[in-house]
């Protein structure tokens, strides 16, 4: 249940008078979602998500997050687009968090991945990707391969209780990706989480895309490797090549790539692994006894992580 902050009814109602809402009609919190307190808003003028920022989304980082979703709307690309209040601002204060209300998107996540949500994910992904080549704002991917080592340290005298030998496997993976980790893919920005509970669809078309808190910049071939780890494994962690293919051939009939990006897959895609697995790891390790979000499982990504580093070039994921 992601729900951290109530909204006392009166506050609430003083906030939507200054987007020109109100009142509402209904106002539900979402069981889904881990960082930040979501609510679906139901006025006479449509459906409206009312996000509070949790603690673990920097405030500084809030206005790239919400000027990118305005950027990528704007462009056609299907992402909320955050409302703005009759001050002109999108960031305001709601129950002593950070907040802002963004449009409704129809749609569900899909329990089950078929090949042809692969296809649409490629597709989309490519447009979003050129879609935010001229959004005027940067910010740095904390989580990328700098960002490991801290949280490796952080979880590594305790990572042998996961999984034996866990913690010397990971210091080894982590030194082969500081040594060889590339340095001038092409690169822009990046979506960085987009899992399946993140990407909307209806019958077979995507519909939305939405949580940009992880967005930054860093290479495009990360966010399809991340992409390839979130969708091409079956739920028995066999990986899926026929997915996969249908994955990067569309994308690359949107945004074609380079040689270099796709000799740099494997070794992206066991970046991504690394990094998902260590996030894990810090919150399977250190989640408050009683917390009402439950840790997502770390061993898959290590699983994934295995899968790369058996891999000998991108033909291992459909492509010639
Ligand atoms: N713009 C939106 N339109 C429709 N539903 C949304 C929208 N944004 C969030 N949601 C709902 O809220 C849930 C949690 O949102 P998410 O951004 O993933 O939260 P968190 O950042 O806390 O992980 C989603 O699974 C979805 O059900
Ligand atoms: N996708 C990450 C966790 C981040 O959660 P989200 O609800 O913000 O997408 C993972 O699976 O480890």
């Amino acid at each position: 249940m992601a729900v951290y902050t109530e909204v006392p009814p009166e506050e609430l109602e003083a906030f939507l008078t200054c987007y020109g809402l109100g009142p509402a009609l209904t106002f539900k919190g979402i069981a889904e979602g881990v960082e930040n307190s979501n609510f679906l808003l139901e006025t006479p003028q449509g459906r409206y998500i009312l996000t509070l920022y949790e603690k673990r989304v920097a405030r500084d980082d809030l206005p790239f997050f919400l000027g990118l979703m305005e950027h990528l709307a704007s462009r056609g690309i299907a992402c909320p687009t955050p409302l703005h209040a009759e001050d002109g601002a999108i960031l305001h204060e709601l129950a002593g968090r950070p907040a802002a209300m963004v449009t409704f998107l129809e749609g569900l996540w899909p329990r089950r991945i078929h090949p042809f949500h692969c296809q649409e994910l490629g597709t989309h992904l490519a447009r979003l990707h050129l879609a935010g080549g001229d959004f005027p704002l940067s910010r740095p991917n904390n989580l990328s391969v700098t960002g490991w080592r801290p949280l490796y340290e952080a979880c590594r005298s305790r990572a042998d209780e996961v999984v034996p030998g866990l913690a010397l496997e990971l210091g080894n993976e982590l030194a082969f990706l500081e040594a060889h980790w590339p340095q001038d893919l092409p690169a822009g920005v990046i979506h960085a989480d987009l899992f399946p509970d993140n990407v909307f669809f209806r019958e077979e078309k995507l519909t939305g895309l939405i949580d940009f808190y992880f967005a930054c910049n860093d290479f495009y071939a990360y966010d399809l490797a991340i992409c390839l780890n979130a969708w091409c494994f079956e739920p028995d962690g066999a990986f899926n090549a026929t997915k996969a293919r249908l994955l990067l051939a569309a994308y690359r009939n949107v945004r074609p790539f380079s040689g270099a990006e796709l000799d740099a897959l494997p070794l992206l895609a066991r970046g991504a692994s690394l990094r998902f697995h260590l996030t894990r790891l810090y919150d399977w390790l250190n989640h408050p006894e009683g917390a009402f979000v439950q840790p997502k499982d770390p061993r898959e990504y290590l699983d994934k992580l295995r899968f790369h580093q058996q891999v000998r070039g991108p033909g291992a994921y459909g492509l010639d």
